[in-house]
């Protein structure tokens, strides 16, 4: 029997709207786990951050905006085999600078409505059903 208590990674998650009510997506690289599949930014709360800190911290270096207004959305715990993690999604509904792929990632804003169309890893699943069914 396997006792062993897997240990979960905390993400903190972005869904970035614009007053187009579009929401930004960008595309995983190859070496990421769940490569190639599409994302809304983020990123690992390091130890001493608070979930908006680490925020903030990720989505000026991925995708260049500062935060000014984030709200909690929803928290998925998701099991990979793989990797666990515990997606803690935050709507950012205001901000400032315009949002680019940093790192030479695709990226685009998308309208909600065309968000399930997109091949977004498994535990982002009751994040679009969310958005698309307010
Ligand atoms: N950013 C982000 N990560 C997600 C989403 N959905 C999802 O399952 N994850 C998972 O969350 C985990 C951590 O996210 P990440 O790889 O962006 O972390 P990071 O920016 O610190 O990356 P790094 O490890 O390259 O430094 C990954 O295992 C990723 O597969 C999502 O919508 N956005
Ligand atoms: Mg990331």
């Amino acid at each position: 029997m396997n006792t062993e208590v897997k240990k979960s990674v905390l993400v903190a998650v972005g869904v970035i709207e614009n007053a187009a009510g579009e929401i930004f997506v960008c595309r995983r690289g190859e070496s990421q786990h769940q490569a190639f599949k599409w994302e809304f930014p983020g990123g690992k709360v390091e130890s001493g951050e608070t979930v908006p800190q680490a925020l903030a911290r990720e989505l000026e270096e991925e995708i260049g905006i500062r935060v000014t207004v984030c709200e909690p959305l929803m928290r998925i715990e998701h099991d990979y085999g793989d990797k666990q993690v515990t997606l803690d999604i935050r709507r950012v509904t205001a901000f400032t600078g315009e949002p680019h792929g940093r790192e030479g990632q695709p990226s685009r804003w998308v309208p909600v409505s065309e968000l399930h169309s997109y091949d977004f890893p498994a535990a982002n699943s009751p994040i679009v059903e969310k958005l698309q069914n307010p």
